[in-house]
């Protein structure tokens, strides 16, 4: 059974999907999925209908979005303390954001669920020799041997606990005045205080203090600014488990995915006539769709009439992955066609996979410069056309990791080995997260300005 009542979005199970698994027993993944059915879900469908809401504020250019987490999340980091430094530092960016656009922040994590990775091998070849490709935690492990890299239905059971701690902490955390925003300004504080930047973020740090000094002033008390709101988010990969955890409504009657509250498609399992396509029209969570920069105007047209055919603005996100090379040239053709349209979907820019190089070290990399440029010229172009920039989509962590070069810090290449931990892409560490965050911040404010 792959819902609790059996329903419609079972009709995927027809179509070519993508990136699965190759399971050795698919006998012990029906046991997995069906001791998964029965299993309550992670989140509600009001919470995703709020998302949603939430959503269409962004796609009406009243709110920006800022999701960030992992590229892959991993069982071993369910740890207190790195929830809590991930948790910490989207919400320092957050308050940025929110001061320099004067918009409120939709904060979702790639967070609770983000353990599967599509790849561009199935294979990996080391020395000759050739093993399955890590396809994240939710499917195999990352040791170069045989049984680790053999796929096992167990690990999605262990990806739903890994979700359910995550979560749990995450909602205590945001309840619970670890999201004051006294605080959050104090940490932002403390950032500039030691960053190689500090005069230059200085300035908005100031303005931070001096508007949380004003509300106090005109009676506001901030103490009841002490919870966020907080949505979790992760591509839905894996159609065995995500249908498994697919769970309806007792009210409306409609199916949710109950494993995240939004959910996406990656560019490389976007086809119109795909089992990802087909699945995701038959659930009501908000969703998003990777696009790479070869997108034809054509395909987005077909990406809306299959997932938003009622063109609802906060269903749909398009999420831009262009390269900071190509953004300028993709995006206005993409952008006119949605127009021409008359839909209201979520713009929103993930400035990392577009942008990956190789380090002469071997290690995946990418430049903090890129990132700031793609984000910059997805700006550029929205605003040439008149529509709302809606916010990013970034791989990053709490941890001072080195992974990606340049920013305040001035990674090298020669840094990368010294803390190279990602099971997957290379994230913006805590540093140059809060560096993205203060010079979009100055980028808005000096729009502000001009005007
Ligand atoms: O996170 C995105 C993809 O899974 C990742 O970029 C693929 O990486 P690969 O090209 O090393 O397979
Ligand atoms: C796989 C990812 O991205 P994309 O589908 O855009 O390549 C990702 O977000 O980690
Ligand atoms: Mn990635």
């Amino acid at each position: 059974m792959a819902t609790e009542e059996g329903n419609s979005t079972d009709s995927w199970r027809a179509l070519p999907a993508a990136q699965q698994p190759e399971w050795p027993d698919t006998r012990e993944l029906d046991r997995v999925t069906a001791a998964l059915a029965a299993r309550p879900p992670l989140v509600l469908g009001g919470e995703c209908d709020q998302l949603r809401l939430r959503m269409a504020e962004v796609a009406r250019g009243e709110a920006i979005l800022l999701q960030g987490g992992d590229c892959a999340e991993t069982f071993a980091d369910v740890t207190a303390d790195a929830v809590r430094r991930k948790l910490r530092t989207l919400l320092q960016m957050a308050v940025v954001l929110s001061h320099a656009t004067a918009l409120p922040v939709v904060k979702v994590g790639r967070m609770a669920g983000q353990y599967a990775k599509p790849r561009s091998s199935p294979v990996e070849e080391r020395d000759g020799m050739a093993l399955p490709s890590y396809r994240g935690d939710a499917v195999n492990g990352p040791g170069f041997d045989e049984a680790a890299r053999t796929p096992d239905p167990e690990r999605l059971r262990r990806m739903y606990e890994a979700s359910a701690g995550t979560l749990n902490l995450i909602r205590s955390l945001t309840t619970g005045g670890f999201a004051d925003l006294r605080q959050v300004h104090a940490w932002n504080q403390g950032f500039v205080a030691g960053s190689g930047a500090g005069e230059r973020y200085e300035e908005v740090a100031d303005e931070i203090g001096r508007s949380l000094d004003f509300m106090r002033a005109c009676g506001v008390d901030t103490r009841d600014l002490a919870t966020a709101e907080f949505h979790v988010s992760h591509e839905g990969l894996l159609l065995d488990y995500e249908s498994a955890l697919v769970r309806t409504d007792p009210e409306s009657g409609r199916a949710y995915a109950a494993s995240g509250h939004l959910l996406w498609i990656g560019e490389r399992t976007r086809q119109l006539d795909g089992a990802h396509v087909e699945f995701f029209s038959r659930i009501a969570n908000p969703i998003a769709v990777k696009l790479g920069p070869n997108t034809a105007s054509d395909d987005v047209l077909g990406l809306l009439d299959r997932l938003d055919p009622a063109r609802e603005p906060g269903r749909l996100t398009l999420v831009v992955r262009a390269g900071a090379d190509r953004v300028r040239d993709v995006l206005p053709a993409l952008v006119e066609k949605v127009n021409a349209e008359g839909a209201q979907v979520c713009w929103v820019s993930d400035p990392m996979h577009g942008n990956t190089t190789t380090a002469p070290s071997g290690h995946k990399t990418r430049r903090f410069d890129d990132v700031l440029d793609e984000v910059r010229g997805f700006v550029e172009v929205h605003r040439a056309l008149g529509s709302h920039p809606g916010g990013i989509h970034v791989e990053l962590t709490g941890d001072d990791v080195t992974e990606c070069l340049g920013g305040s810090g001035s990674l090298l290449a020669e840094d990368l080995p010294y803390r190279y931990e990602t099971a997957c892409d290379p994230r913006l560490n805590h540093t140059q997260s809060l560096d993205l965050a203060f010079q979009l911040a100055e980028l808005y404010r000096d729009r502000g300005r001009a005007r």
